[in-house]
């Protein structure tokens, strides 16, 4: 590979420059569960990936949506549960998330792949059923000022909000996710008391919302803030609801998750090669990428049903379309490594 012009390696597939690389595959014997299950893990972790959506937000230049659609149909291919796709925002508060409909109406969809959108309010709810979205998710803060800013109220009128968004929504059999912002810090506030993490997570799911999903929306938590928030939330909230959903911006998304499964979380958000911020949480940098927890989850002996090679080869398409480098370590590595052979 040493004398490969760049441009030719770049066009290379994962899976031919890994071949080599055995460690960075599937597990890699059949996966029995016992491994995970001798030291108390879960079996099984179910992965949501948000590239589509929290992944692609932040980017300034505006994403064809062909190249979105072609995003979303290249990771339902992987083995991934549920992509989410979009979001039923303002365009003016997040021009990126304009094409929506588009969007929506253009993915295929594949057999026991869920595409869940944010829908902050009726108006978002009934434009994302009207584009034929199948599931939604509500997004609420455990802090106020990030409310006001992400969202344009408080959090009393959030919950207001949402509750006709899933009073609706369970009229006509549409599951709603709730997320919980500012889990472990707020980009206005700072430190968030994970009392109040609890509280608001207990209304959504008091409401209906089937899982939540704890944000740390900067990625200031660290294990030791994720246990203890979690232990609060616990006590509110069945363990099987729970999911977290961690950005990476102090490098720590890996361990906190890690944390939240030792503690018997079994859901975990990621994005493809860890694109991602939040137009409302400045500096805060991509959610954790979907490669590098499989990674960590492969090595852990915990199924995830999700194909590593797959999901690379999907960052790698979206890294090349949008001309910047993978923030996955693991797609860093390995590219790194293969190129080197
Ligand atoms: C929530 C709103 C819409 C309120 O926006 P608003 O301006 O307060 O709404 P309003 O009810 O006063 O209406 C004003 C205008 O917006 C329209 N409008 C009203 N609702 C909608 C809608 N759903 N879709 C499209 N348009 C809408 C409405 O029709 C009206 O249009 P006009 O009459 O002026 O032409 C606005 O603040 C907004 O779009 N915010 C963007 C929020 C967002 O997308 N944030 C990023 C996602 S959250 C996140 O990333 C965190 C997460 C989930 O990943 C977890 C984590 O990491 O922590």
């Amino acid at each position: 590979m040493g004398t490969v012009p760049s441009a030719l390696k770049h066009c290379l597939s994962y899976q031919h420059l890994l071949k080599e690389q055995l460690w960075i595959g599937e597990p890699a014997a059949p996966h029995t569960g016992q491994e995970s299950q001798a030291s108390g893990l879960p079996e099984y972790i179910k992965i949501v990936e948000v590239g589509p959506r929290d992944g692609l937000q932040n980017e300034k230049v505006i994403v064809p949506t062909d190249i979105k659609i072609e995003l979303i149909n290249r990771l339902s291919k992987t083995g991934l549960p549920a992509v989410e796709v979009t979001s039923f925002v303002s365009s003016k508060w997040v021009p990126q998330m304009a094409d929506h409909k588009e969007v929506m109406r253009g993915i295929e969809r594949h057999p026991g792949v869920q595409y869940p959108v944010l829908t902050p309010n009726l108006h978002g709810f009934h434009s994302a059923i009207a584009a034929g979205a199948t599931e939604v998710s509500v997004f609420g803060a455990a802090s106020e000022s990030f409310s006001k800013m992400n969202i344009n109220c408080s959090i009393e009128e959030s919950i207001e909000k949402f509750e006709e968004v899933v009073k609706s929504a369970r009229n006509m059999n549409i599951p709603v996710r709730g997320y919980v912002s500012c889990a472990l810090g707020c980009p206005y506030e700072g430190n968030i008391i994970p009392a109040k993490v609890a509280e608001v997570s207990k209304r959504l799911y008091g409401m209906g919302c089937y899982e939540i999903s704890l944000g740390d929306t900067i990625g200031v938590g660290t294990p030791g803030s994720m246990k203890r928030m979690l232990e609060a939330v616990m006590k509110e909230i069945p363990l099987s609801a729970l999911a977290v959903h961690c950005h990476d911006t102090y490098g720590q998304a890996l361990a906190n998750i890690l944390t939240a499964i030792q503690m018997g979380v079994a859901v975990v958000d990621s994005s493809v090669a860890g694109l991602g911020g939040c137009p409302y949480a400045k500096g805060a940098t991509g959610n954790v990428a979907t490669e590098d927890v499989i990674y960590m989850l492969n090595g852990l002996g915990i199924n995830t049903g999700v194909n590593l090679y797959a999901v690379m080869e999907a960052g790698n398409f979206i890294c090349t379309a949008l001309n910047k480098k993978t923030n996955s370590k693991v797609a860093q590595a390995s590219f790194n490594a293969g190129t080197m052979n």
